[in-house]
């Protein structure tokens, strides 16, 4: 039987908006499906059905049908969600068969789920964000250890914090030293334009002081909080 994915939306091109890649053309494939429940999510079509239909808001699709999508549509190829690790099976191969065509790949995690030896052994980039207490949710069930320090020691992970005000950074330190996090980003918790300049301006100071990375979110600035940007 083909091998299928739950699919919350399929969009792009666009820009990746977030990280390391910043400003890269991309395009997303966004799978449906979390094991965590931030309170400031900005995605909950892909996971809290008591707000949204499931049956709207979930497509399952054959891994052949979103790589007939997602091919030569940019180089860059963003796999987020929701947590895109719960389908790991399916989406290592479906990222196997992106690298194929020649595309770089990212994958979007929230740092609680073990990738699998054979994504982990490819050359997939994780883009990693651990939540951090303003989150909402208690530490044992956002901060995995095993997985942390696994997709630390892969090589292929950045780590990217969600920060809603300067406050949050010593949390990020003791994660830091905790796991041996060596790439650091910092980005505002923002839907609006507003927001996201003002967090930048608060965070920028105490970020650069730190010897850490700060990038702003592209799509919010560009399209404030519009879906599929
Ligand atoms: N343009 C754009 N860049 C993104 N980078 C990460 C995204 C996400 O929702 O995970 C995202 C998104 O939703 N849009
Ligand atoms: S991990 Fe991401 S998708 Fe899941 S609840 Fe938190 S912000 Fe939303
Ligand atoms: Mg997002």
């Amino acid at each position: 039987m083909a091998s299928t994915l739950k699919v919350a939306e399929l969009f792009g091109p666009t820009f990746q908006g977030e990280g390391p890649s910043l400003g890269r053309h991309a395009t997303f494939v966004r799978l449906s499906g979390c094991n965590l429940a931030c309170s400031w999510c900005d995605t909950p079509w892909t996971w809290q059905w008591q707000s949204y239909d499931r049956a709207a808001e979930q497509t399952v699709m054959t891994v052949e049908a979103v790589l007939a999508w997602a091919r030569d549509r940019a180089d860059l190829v963003v796999v987020t969600g929701g947590e895109p690790l719960l389908q790991a099976e399916p989406l290592t191969e479906l990222t196997t068969k992106l690298l194929a065509t020649g595309a770089s790949v990212e994958i979007e995690t929230n740092g609680t789920v073990v990738p699998p030896d054979a994504l982990l052994a490819g050359q997939v980039t994780f883009n990693v964000s651990p939540k951090l207490a303003n989150a909402g949710m208690p530490d044992r069930r956002r901060v995995r250890g095993q997985a942390l320090r696994t997709l630390a020691a892969s090589g292929h992970a950045r780590f990217k914090f969600v920060v809603t005000g300067a406050a949050d950074l010593d949390e990020i330190e003791v994660l830091q030293e905790e796991y041996d996090l060596d790439d650091v980003w910092v980005m505002p918790e923002a839907t609006t334009s507003g927001r996201l300049l003002r967090l930048l301006r608060e965070l920028a100071d105490p970020v650069v002081e730190r010897g850490w990375n700060l990038a702003p979110r592209l799509h919010v600035l560009l399209w404030e909080d519009a879906r599929a940007r």
